[in-house]
């Protein structure tokens, strides 16, 4: 069973992996979880270049997937294929949407994507407005960067929710508290886990 929470920054993902990993863990299942970018040698750089200058288009783009490939075989695939749960905050669909808000065609990343990486069996789209997505990460939203972030999120936001008509995507509506998200949560894979 693979699973997959995705959406904007602040909308409860990192929150909710642990929530669901500890439920399931409560009825006896095996479960892993993860993100990415991983902590391996391509997200680390990834992760650096948030700090120390945002990477080009082209190369930010090819060290996600090395560290996606990376992922799937030391990680993703081995726990499936032990039978595990696999929870995962953060995965190819975030490259849809924040390298395609970067300029890249989201169909095109995808389907790269999925020449290596396995289909989730269930989608979870975290959903949030972007100004309390902003809010909740600290944001003043009274800056040029600030007008800049809230620009990209908004496109992020967009193809996310244009993922929704596949019968594996769910979206959760994130404005209630953490136990109404994570009921949603559990109301949409219930009788498949
Ligand atoms: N449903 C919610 N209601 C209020 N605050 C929330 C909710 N979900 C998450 N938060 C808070 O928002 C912040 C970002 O949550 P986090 O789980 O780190 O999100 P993400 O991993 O999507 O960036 C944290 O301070 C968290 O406590
Ligand atoms: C997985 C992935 C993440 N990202 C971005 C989204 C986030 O802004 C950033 C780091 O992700 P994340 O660790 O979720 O951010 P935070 O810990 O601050 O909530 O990487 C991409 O641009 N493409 C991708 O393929």
């Amino acid at each position: 069973m693979f699973i997959v929470l995705e959406g904007i920054d602040g909308t409860g993902k990192s929150t909710q992996t642990r929530m669901l990993a500890e439920w399931l863990r409560e009825q006896g299942r095996e479960v892993v979880t993860s993100r990415e970018p991983t902590d391996g040698p391509w997200g680390k750089k990834l992760r650096e270049s948030a700090s120390t200058g945002r990477l080009s288009p082209e190369d930010e783009l090819e060290y996600f997937l090395k560290d996606r490939r990376q992922h799937v075989d030391e990680l993703i695939r081995p726990s499936l294929d032990a039978g595990k749960v696999v929870i995962l905050d953060r995965y190819y669909f975030s490259t849809m949407a924040y390298q395609g808000a970067r300029g890249f065609d989201p169909a095109e990343i995808r389907r790269r994507n999925e020449e290596f990486a396995p289909v989730p069996d269930h989608l979870l789209i975290l959903d949030l407005d972007v100004d309390s997505a902003i809010e909740r990460i600290g944001g003043r939203g009274d800056t040029t960067n600030e007008f800049e972030k809230r620009d990209a999120l908004q496109k992020c936001r967009d193809i996310f929710l244009s993922l929704t008509d596949e019968p594996f995507v769910h979206v959760i509506d994130t404005h209630g508290d953490l136990d109404e998200v994570q009921q949603q949560i559990q109301e949409a894979i219930s009788g498949t886990v």
